[in-house]
C-alpha cells in the first residue's frame, strides 16, 4: 500500500466531502437530482415560511449579480397580485436553480436551499449520506492520535450536518470538530483557507486539506497550507502534470501519522 506521511506540524485535516470523503455519483444522482424533481412541490408548500422567503430572496439577490451571465434566469419581484403573479414567480425560482444546477453553481444562494430541502429528505431517513468505506476509520484514527478533524465543502453546513448525521455509517457527526462552507469563502480562493486557519485558531501549515479538485488545492497551497489530492472512483482525471505535483491517495488509510502507531 502507497503510504503519505502527514508532516509533523499537521494537527488538522480539513476534509472536502463531494469526491472526497463522498461519491461524486451519491451527489450527482442522488442529492442534485432530488432537487429539480422536488423544487417546484417544495416551493409551493413552503413559500409562506420565514425560511422560504429568505431563500428566495437569496436567490433573487444571485440572479440579479448573475443577469450579465450567458443563459441567466431572472425572478421578479414580487408584485403581490394574485394567483398568476405567485405561480410566474416560483416557476421563476425553479428555472433559476435548475439553471445554476446545470452549470455546477456553488453559490451560498442555491446551497442554502439545496440543505433546506434535504433537510426533510434525511431526517426522514429517505435518504442516507455515503461516505466512503475507509473513512470513519481514518478519522478515528487520527482523533485518537490527537489530530482536530473539519470539514470544508460549498454544500451548506447544514446540508453536511444532514449528510454526516444521516450517513450509511450511522451518525458520525461527533466525529467532526465543526464545519466550513462558502460562507466563509469559495474554495477555489487561498484567502478562505487563512480565515478557516484563523477560525480554528491554529496557522495554515498546520492544516493538511484533502480533496480531490485541484483548483481546491491549489488555493489552500498557495495559503502555506498542505494538501493530498484524493483520487476515488468516479473522479474527474488528472493530467500528467497534476499527477506529478501533487501528492495521491486513493484511500484516507493512505495517510501515516508520524504520531500514531
Ligand atoms: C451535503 S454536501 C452536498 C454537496 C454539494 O452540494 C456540493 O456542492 C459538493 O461540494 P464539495 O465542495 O463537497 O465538493
Ligand atoms: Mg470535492
Amino acid at each position: 500500500m502507497v503510504v503519505l506521511s502527514v508532516p509533523a506540524e499537521v494537527t488538522v485535516i480539513l476534509l472536502d466531502i463531494e469526491g472526497t470523503t463522498t461519491p461524486i455519483a451519491f451527489v450527482k444522482d442522488i442529492l442534485f437530482p432530488y432537487i429539480k424533481e422536488n423544487v417546484k412541490e417544495y416551493l409551493q408548500t413552503h413559500w409562506e415560511e420565514e425560511e422560504c422567503q429568505q431563500d428566495v430572496s437569496l436567490l433573487r439577490k444571485q440572479a440579479e449579480e448573475d443577469s450579465h451571465l450567458d443563459g441567466a434566469v431572472p425572478i421578479p419581484a414580487a408584485s403581490g397580485n394574485g394567483a398568476d403573479d405567485l405561480h410566474q414567480m416560483i416557476q421563476a425560482v425553479v428555472d433559476n436553480v435548475c439553471w445554476q444546477m446545470s452549470l455546477d453553481r456553488k453559490t451560498m444562494a442555491l446551497k442554502q436551499l439545496q440543505g433546506h430541502m434535504w433537510r426533510a429528505a434525511f431526517t426522514a431517513g429517505r435518504m442516507k449520506g455515503e461516505v466512503f468505506e475507509d473513512v470513519v476509520p481514518a478519522v478515528r484514527k487520527w482523533r485518537e492520535a490527537g489530530m482536530k478533524v473539519y470539514v470544508y465543502s460549498s454544500g451548506s453546513v447544514e446540508a453536511q450536518k444532514l449528510l454526516f448525521g444521516h450517513s450509511t455509517e450511522g451518525d458520525i457527526l461527533e466525529l467532526i470538530d465543526g464545519h466550513f462552507d462558502t460562507k466563509i469563502g469559495y474554495k477555489v480562493e487561498s484567502e478562505s483557507y487563512r480565515k478557516i486557519a484563523n477560525s480554528i485558531g491554529c496557522s495554515t501549515n498546520n492544516i493538511l486539506f484533502l480533496t480531490d479538485v485541484t483548483l481546491e488545492a491549489s488555493a489552500a497551497e498557495e495559503a502555506d497550507v498542505h494538501v493530498a489530492v484524493v483520487v476515488r472512483p468516479g473522479n474527474a482525471g488528472l493530467t500528467d502534470d497534476e499527477k506529478t505535483y501533487y501528492s495521491l491517495i486513493t484511500s484516507f488509510s493512505e495517510l501515516y501519522l508520524p504520531s500514531s502507531t
